[in-house]
């Protein structure tokens, strides 16, 4: 099943041609075209140099076969493009009528315009910044998405990875297996005297394991709450594909809540190591030279998410991650993720936001992306405290169930899902009792606040981790 996707635009109008408003939702300098699939560009000639006078998209559906924005000269004022692609808008090559279609002056939208971008960004990222200071004081305030629609896709953009980290296998002993996903095997296994989780790949998903190894090998992944990379190998039959990683004692979240219930400090532990894991992964670091580009998780859920022995999260699993880059100087992302396809590929279902749900959501956009996490983390913190003994009468909590489990049933179907969480609107419930507890009223919020149905006004998970941190000490027995 494909997603079909809206055209985006650059966005600029006087108000001589504002009618262009019309053509789809402006967001700062975005636009979302409604109908077409087409972005205009009208460029005023002063002093032989094209000036914006119009970005939008285009009215109404037209054929519109170039992918770049090439114009011709009409008339001596005035010139015109169209095109396809995503932005494609904000950069014109231009020729001559009279001439072959050979470039003779090559122009992008002007410094100033650069320059009022940057700002933006910038104003954009202080305005976060309030907004993550006020969330933390409990108020529920809309947020806006970023002004420029988080960075366009950039075709130009590198990331910085670390130099390979390949092990020597032969140090390396497999024991038991200990879970077995769609793609791989993991065992628990011994290196150089130390316990270690093995994920082994069969030859042919060596692509899961590229994307992964991509992930981790990244600079500064070293982090509490993201699972420690030991390196990567190839069994020496040359067949299957190795990732080593640190062995989480009680294995996934979704085991240990099956089988542990928790007390209202440990349950704090593990929803408050687990934002700040996710919060650290979203994060986007310069530490000297060195740079650590934001990553989406896009799988995350209680499979996906580990337990170490001292009652802490750690997340795993980043075979679906899309790592979002940024090249120096310009605010520009790359989505290194191609697999944008399918549901199957996108995630586990049930933990899927509406708006991947429904197909609407903007796959290229990392402030997309990073949003439709917190609305899994939003399910998480509900899965850990459905366990809260404390948070129960009698101390008994009722036995574990995933998201929509007793309302949709242990095996969702993506048409009930869409049904249910897209067009009802609906979310797991929360306990009817949990309003007269004392820190009833802020689970509550906070859940309510992760799964909102516009991805925009839910919280970072910055902020989600400053909320946890004022929870504790609030509620601290
Ligand atoms: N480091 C680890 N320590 C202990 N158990 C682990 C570790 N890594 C993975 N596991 C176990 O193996 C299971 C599968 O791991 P993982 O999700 O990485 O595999 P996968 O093939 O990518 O799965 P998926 O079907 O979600 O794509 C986990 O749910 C967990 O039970």
């Amino acid at each position: 099943q494909s997603f079909p996707q809206k055209r985006r635009c650059a966005f600029q109008v006087t108000p001589q041609n504002n009618k262009y408003i019309t053509a789809g939702n402006v967001s700062g300098s975005v636009q979302l075209c409604e109908d077409s699939k087409c972005c205009v560009g009208y460029f005023l000639i002063i002093d032989g140099h094209p000036e914006v006078d119009l970005l939008a998209c285009d009215m109404a559906e037209k054929s519109c076969p170039d992918a770049t924005c090439k114009a011709k000269i009409h008339n001596s004022r005035l010139i015109k493009c169209v095109c396809n692609t995503d932005l494609c808008n904000t950069s014109i090559t231009w020729t001559t009528e009279s001439e072959e279609p050979r470039p003779t002056y090559s122009y992008s939208v002007g410094n100033n315009m650069k320059a009022v971008l940057i700002i933006l960004t910038g104003v954009l990222l202080c305005f976060m910044i309030v907004a993550a200071k006020q969330r933390s004081l409990f108020k529920k305030k809309k947020k806006n998405p970023p002004l420029l629609d988080d960075y366009s896709v950039s075709q130009l953009c590198s990331c910085q990875t670390t130099t390979t980290s390949e092990i020597d296998v032969a140090d390396l002993e497999l024991q038991q297996t200990v879970g077995h996903g769609h793609f791989a095997t993991v065992w628990q296994g011994k290196y150089q005297e130390s316990m270690v989780a093995v994920k082994v790949f069969p030859g042919g998903w060596k692509h899961k394991f590229t994307a992964e190894k991509a992930v981790y090998e990244l600079p500064l992944m070293k982090h509490a709450g993201i699972v420690h990379f030991l390196g990567t190998g190839r069994k020496q039959d040359g067949g299957s594909w190795l990732i080593v990683l640190q062995f989480a004692e009680y294995g996934s979240l979704h085991s240990y809540l099956s089988k542990h219930t928790t007390n209202w400090m440990m349950s704090l532990k593990l929803c408050r190591s687990l934002s700040q894991g996710l919060s650290y992964l979203h994060s986007d670091l310069h530490r000297h030279d060195v740079h650590k580009p934001p990553v989406a998780h896009r799988d995350l859920s209680s499979s996906n998410v580990l337990v170490r022995a001292d009652g802490t999260c750690v997340l795993c699993d980043f075979g679906c991650s899309t790592i979002l880059c940024s090249c120096s100087g310009c605010r520009c992302w790359q989505s290194h993720a191609t697999n944008m396809k399918g549901h199957a590929q996108l995630g586990t279902l049930r933990y899927m936001s509406p708006e991947i749900l429904e197909g609407s959501v903007n796959l290229s956009s990392s402030w997309c992306l990073m949003q439709a996490d917190i609305y899994a983390l939003g399910l998480l913190l509900w899965e850990i405290w459905m366990r809260c003994s404390d948070l129960f009468e009698g101390d008994i909590a009722p036995q574990h169930l995933l998201p929509y489990e007793s309302e949709l049933g242990a095996d969702v179907t993506l048409d009930s899902l869409i049904r249910y969480v897209f067009h009802m609107d609906k979310r797991p419930s929360i306990p009817k009792h949990w309003e007269l507890l004392p820190q009833g009223s802020v689970l509550q919020e906070l859940l309510t606040d992760c799964w909102d149905g516009d991805p925009d006004a839910r919280l970072t998970a910055r902020c989600v981790v400053d909320r946890l941190v004022s929870l504790q000490s609030f509620f601290s027995p």
